[in-house]
């Protein structure tokens, strides 16, 4: 059994196509991420598959619940961090905590609160009232809240816009031990940077339409996405390799290597041209150049 299906799912706004049919299985033990750019339609899909809004078409399954039909059951399997901070400003966390469990029937559950507590920074935090926490903290709780339920499926709607260095770290450890522990995780980040760490699987929304999804080693490894780059003499590029050109950084030539074996020809293209090699390195293009060259593609 997978642990989210999307099948086809579409939703309208009006006229406007928010998402157009999107299909894509998550499985149990993925730590997914799915990116896009602003508008791409990642947050709607979200809300869909926490049932909070009903697609147009299309059919969302969480372990193997269907989200309109056994939408207890579905929500009950499905931690939500939402990228908005919603709270009331009146309870304490550990209040917070505790009526979030009673909403999922669940009483007597201050061990695993005070653990989740624990494990976020958040003890001493505990009989503070909401309003005083910082926007850092208060996100913080955003996290808790959606794991008072042990749900098997987590879901973080960007957690980490605009918090500080300290957090990540503590949420990425946590997290990371969750997914450790057989929970599924999926994320919505811009920070790129941290899908590349975190995540085994990749899936790339474009206004509204899925335009990738790959395994994050597969997707590392294509061949176009390798950078080379050189320093030459002369420091002019010869007019055949000017398709070739990203960017000229440090009095050198940053270009795009389809695959390994186009080196040789770059190369030959320089001694044909009387260009002299100055120094040469090649690497693998991080997920960003990646990222941005498929929105650009597609
Ligand atoms: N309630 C709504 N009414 C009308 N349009 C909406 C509504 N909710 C979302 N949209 C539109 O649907 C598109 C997708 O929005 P969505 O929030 O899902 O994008 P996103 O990928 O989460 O973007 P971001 O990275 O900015 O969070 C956007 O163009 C947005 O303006």
């Amino acid at each position: 059994m997978s642990a989210i299906v999307f099948d086809s799912v579409a939703k309208q706004f009006g006229d406007f196509h928010a998402l157009k049919g999107v299909s894509f299985t998550i499985e149990q033990g993925d730590f997914f991420a799915l990116l896009g750019p602003n508008g791409a339609g990642k947050t709607t899909l979200i809300s869909a598959l926490a049932g909070l809004s009903r697609p147009t078409s299309g059919r969302i399954e969480v372990m193997g619940f269907d989200v309109q039909k056994n939408y207890r059951e579905a929500r009950r399997a499905v931690g939500i961090v939402p990228q908005e901070l919603v709270f009331d400003p009146f309870f304490t966390v550990r209040e917070t905590l505790t009526f979030q469990s009673g909403y999922f029937g669940l009483r007597n559950n201050g061990d695993w609160i005070d653990e989740i507590l624990a494990n976020l920074g958040l003890t001493d935090k505990a009989d503070t009232n909401m309003r005083a926490l910082s926007g850092g903290m208060k996100r913080r709780v955003m996290v808790a809240q959606a794991l008072v339920h042990r749900p098997p499926v987590i879901v973080l709607d960007e957690p980490t816009a605009g918090v500080d260095v300290e957090l990540r770290k503590t949420l990425w450890d946590f997290i990371r031990r969750l997914n450790n522990d057989g929970h599924t995780i999926v994320l919505t980040t811009h920070y790129l940077e941290e899908a590349e760490t975190l995540c085994n699987r990749i899936a790339m929304l474009k206004k509204g339409e899925l335009i990738s999804l790959e395994n994050k080693d597969t997707l590392m490894s294509r061949g176009a996405a390798r950078e080379l780059f050189i320093k030459i003499q002369p420091a002019q590029l010869p007019a055949s390799l000017a398709p070739l050109l990203i960017c000229e950084r440090d009095h050198g030539f940053e270009l795009k290597l389809a695959d390994c074996k186009d080196l040789e020809a770059i190369l030959t293209e320089l001694r044909n041209n009387s260009v002299q090699l100055r120094d040469i390195e090649v690497g693998k293009a991080d997920l960003e150049t990646i990222f941005v060259d498929m929105m650009s593609a597609s």
